[in-house]
């Protein structure tokens, strides 16, 4: 597989002292969707400034399309797109003007039919005399990422495209996302929700206080990180938890009247699989005849996993 972006041994620490990356190794391979999760202050925008120019690295480095960034950053940084997570545009400034300019500053010469096919793509092509202001969180969030496609990166960052957008919206933005992958752009996102990582991500990655923690196929990692539980409230409670029950990952609440399903691993696997298991489970209660009133099943939030995973973070 051909890589696209290099880090290895990326340190940044802040004036004061801080140490936001802490030694980053990491290779993106050309044409995947690669989603770096982690929890609130691991690194991840800290990373991507250092890719994209905002951030110099105090140690180590970055490689990207084959050469050195520190020595061809103007014309390596051509090719790399930022949607930052906060929305940096002049807001009086109308979407069809915010766009066209973009791709000015990176040098390339107007288009107007790009820059058309680019907002018809995004669903921005009636919105384009409108001054960015007058639109909604999630337009204004794609004029974000029309500006970032304007100058027709190759390498996008997307920093939590779809912080605070909400479900129907995230949808189209995954779609969005999704298609830009198919027109072979390589994108690297941050995300607070695994199910985007787990939808969108071709491999993801965990940060950590600075440091790389894991990195693998999404499938993969979902395997070991996805965890449903599950509560079956009881009719009739039991005074223990029957032999034909006793199995991995299920447990009786001290009062008798919960049994509690957890897909730990070998209890069944994550996702998809956990849900099945849950099924199974039904159905097996209810072929022995232990009557439950209501299943109460949940996805274990990601704080929770990187708990599990991680452990109590490291400073
Ligand atoms: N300019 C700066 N000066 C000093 N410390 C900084 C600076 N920018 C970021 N940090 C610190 O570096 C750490 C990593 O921040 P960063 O924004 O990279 O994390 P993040 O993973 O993107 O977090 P979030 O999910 O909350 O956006 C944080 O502890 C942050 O306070």
């Amino acid at each position: 597989m051909q890589s696209i972006l290099e880090i290895a041994g990326l340190t940044k620490t802040y004036r004061g002292g801080f140490t936001a990356l802490n030694g980053v190794d990491l290779t993106i391979n050309k044409g995947e969707i690669f989603a770096l999760l982690g929890p609130n202050g691991a690194g991840k925008t800290t990373l991507i400034g250092a890719v994209c120019g905002l951030v110099e690295p105090s140690a180590g480095s970055i490689t990207a399309f084959g050469k050195d960034m520190k020595h061809h950053w103007r014309s390596l940084r051509a090719r790399i797109g930022l949607v930052p997570q906060e929305l940096t545009t002049d807001m009086f400034e109308t979407v069809w003007r915010t766009v066209n300019y973009s791709r000015g500053l990176f040098g390339l010469a107007p288009d107007k039919g790009k820059v058309e096919a680019i907002l018809r793509s995004l669903s921005l092509w009636d919105k384009r005399d409108n001054q960015v202001r007058a639109l909604s969180g999630g337009m204004k969030r794609r004029v974000m990422i029309a500006k970032a496609l304007a100058h027709e990166p190759e390498l996008l960052f997307l920093d939590e495209p779809t912080a605070g957008v909400d479900v129907e919206l995230r949808r189209d933005m995954w779609e969005n996302i999704a298609r830009l992958r198919d027109g072979g752009t390589t994108i690297i996102l941050t995300t607070h929700y695994i199910e985007e990582a787990e939808e969108m991500a071709d491999r993801i990655g965990i940060i950590q206080s600075g440091r790389i923690r894991m990195v693998d196929e999404t499938q993969r990692i979902m395997r070991q990180l996805g965890r449903i539980e599950a509560d079956f409230a009881l009719v009739d409670p039991l005074p223990a938890l029957p032999p034909e029950l006793a199995q991995p990952g299920l447990s009786l609440s001290a009062d008798g009247a919960t049994i509690h399903f957890r897909d730990a691993e070998g209890a069944g696997g994550s996702g998809g699989e956990g849900k099945a298991h849950v099924a199974a489970i039904a159905q097996k209660l209810a072929g022995l005849g232990y009557v439950y009133r209501s299943i109460d099943m949940r996805e274990s939030s990601l704080e929770d996993i990187f708990v599990h995973l991680l452990g109590e973070p490291q400073s």
